[in-house]
């Protein structure tokens, strides 16, 4: 086995490497090209953030088995053709997260004290007290945008500098936050009320340019901002805007959306600092991830339990074939769960029926439910391994529950899913043992497929709601794939599913929940 050791990963993992008898060859720096030239002869790669392991990499890997990433974020390689093509993706989640949290805090002090500014005025030889007076920590309020492990533990720390805490993550639950010492709030009453705003969330599709000029409008004057998670939450340019008006105070990034970035026209701000991608940057942080992941690395190769895959599940071939069918059901029903709550998460209740029911095995099924629920906004490390402990973490309640019979279907997967704002129930099964259909929205008997673009709207069963809807989604250019009514009795609540060929806008969904009668209107992607 030959492992392709890149960007600078601590000589200890590579002795872990070593010392199990794999094969290490360490070239840093590579261009795409460069790494699709020589990658074909390895078994696995281990990277940091530097190296893009991209499709056309993996398509140049036909020995590929496992990427293996030092550190948490892994938006520098491409999962999702991994999965497809069968390699294992694992990180190293957990090893870098007092280096990031102690980075935050540096960050935060430096930019309330400007202390790079100072140093560097001090060293041209200008002794210079009144350019920089700062400003206090404490009795000023801290927003935390994404309170996971790098989040909380910038909390802590925060509280010891007797900051009030708040926070905006809707994926914890109240009890994790109260535990922490942290009051959860929606976010633009964190843009509100924070003197200081730190983020420490995965970069996605939804929360790129979370902070642009909008975000920026709605903070308090002399607000301070901070990133060391991701390059791209931040919107440069508007940040940039921000600095130049004074409506932000101070800024300090640690990452950028183009890396490396050598010249920002940030550079130029006397109220901006940064550092070059550093959080993980300890000597400890590095022994720890290095160490972790080639261990991944190897258990992977050697086709044993990998416990931060962050794709793949390990699941015994037995087991794999009796419940494969079910597994893209159970993750679909979890992202439409997803989509269709709104509100904390705070249990979920499966229901196995039929032959279901019968399975030697049904935790794998729950899993994939859960991390396509999770996985909807937290894809960069939901896993089909560590599913369970988030949720579990986040006081989500599971439980799962067999019934042996079952009227009209071979197999059927019903779950509950309860959050803050109310519940809904979803149940789907296999039509001729692998087309999965979603059969009961809420009790509502219906047929929809698992794939595409939705919209789920519950109503008073009367005239002249259907064709209000149909009107306005054509209004909007919006072609009907098909279209569904489930009711139980004539004039009571029903509910209208239809299949769409692109997604609605937000205005058209505002238009169609104010028509009279309509109770609601969701869409989901799936
Ligand atoms: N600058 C650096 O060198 C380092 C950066 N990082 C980055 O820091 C970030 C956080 O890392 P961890 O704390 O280990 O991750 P984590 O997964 O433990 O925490 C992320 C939190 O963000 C929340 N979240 C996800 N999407 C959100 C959204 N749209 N709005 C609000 N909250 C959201 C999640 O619920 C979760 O609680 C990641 O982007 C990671 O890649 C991590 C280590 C070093
Ligand atoms: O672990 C992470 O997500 C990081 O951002 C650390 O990046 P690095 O390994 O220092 O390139």
């Amino acid at each position: 086995m030959k492992v392709l050791v890149t960007d600078n990963v601590a000589q200890e993992g590579i002795d872990v490497l070593l010392r199990e008898g794999v094969g290490v060859e360490v070239r840093n720096k590579l261009t795409e090209d460069e790494l699709c030239a020589v990658i074909s002869e390895f078994d696995g790669i281990i990277v940091r953030s530097a190296t893009r392991v991209t499709a056309r990499v993996m398509e140049s890997a036909p020995n590929l088995k496992v990427v293996g990433r030092a550190g948490v974020g892994v938006d520098n390689i491409d999962v999702s053709t991994a999965t497809e093509r069968g390699i294992i993706v694992v990180n190293a989640p957990d090893g870098n997260t007092m280096a990031a949290t102690e980075h935050t805090m540096a960050l935060m002090l430096s930019l309330a004290r400007n202390l790079p500014q100072a140093d560097a005025r001090l060293k041209s030889g200008v002794w210079d007290k009144k350019a920089f007076v700062g400003v206090e920590l404490r009795n000023k309020c801290l927003g935390i945008l994404g309170l996971g492990r790098i989040g909380s533990g910038v909390a802590r720390r925060a509280h010891a500098m007797e900051m009030d805490v708040v926070a905006y993550d809707p994926y914890i639950t109240e009890e994790r936050a109260r535990d922490l010492g942290v009051t959860l709030l929606p976010l633009e009453e964190v843009f509100r009320k924070a003197d200081f705003i730190t983020v420490h969330m995965p970069l996605t599709k939804e929360n790129y340019h979370l902070l642009d000029d909008d975000a920026f409008a709605k903070m308090k004057d002399g607000v301070r901002i901070i990133n060391c998670a991701r390059g791209g939450i931040v919107d440069e340019e508007a940040l940039y805007r921000a600095l130049v008006s004074g409506k932000v105070a101070g800024a300090a990034l640690d990452v950028f959306e183009k890396e490396p970035q050598t010249e920002s026209p940030l550079f130029s701000l006397p109220n901006f600092i940064c550092t070059p991608h550093l959080g993980a940057s300890t000597r400890e942080a590095q022994v720890s991830v290095a160490v972790d992941v080639a261990e991944e690395v190897i258990a992977a190769l050697r086709g044993e339990l990998v416990k931060n895959a962050v794709n793949i599940p390990s699941l015994k071939p037995d087991i794999l074939k009796e419940i494969g069918p079910y597994l893209g059901l159970a993750e679909k029903l979890g992202r439409f769960h997803a989509q269709l709550l709104a509100g904390r998460l705070k249990r979920i209740e499966v229901t196995y029926s039929g032959e279901l029911a019968r399975f030697r095995q049904i935790d794998p099924l729950t899993t994939a439910l859960v991390k396509g629920l999770l996985d909807t906004i937290l894809q960069e490390r939901v896993n089909y391994v560590n599913a369970p402990v988030i949720a579990r973490n986040r006081g989500i309640e599971i439980s799962q529950t067999r019934v042996d019979r079952v009227e009209d279907y071979v197999g059927l997967l019903t779950v509950k899913a309860a959050s803050s704002e109310g519940e809904h129930e979803l149940a789907g099964t296999l039509f001729r043992g692998n087309d999965p259909r979603v059969v009961f929205i809420d009790g509502y008997r219906v047929d929809a497929v698992t794939e595409g673009h939705m919209l789920i709207i519950p109503h008073i069963d009367r005239p002249r709601i259907i064709g209000a809807v149909g009107t306005l989604i054509g209004q909007h250019d919006v072609n009907i794939a098909a279209m569904q009514v489930g009711r139980k009795v004539i004039g009571g609540r029903a509910v209208m599913v239809l299949m769409i060929d692109s997604p609605v806008p937000p205005e058209t969904l505002e238009a169609i929940r104010r028509v009279d009668g309509i109770l609601d209107v969701r869409m989901v992607s799936l």
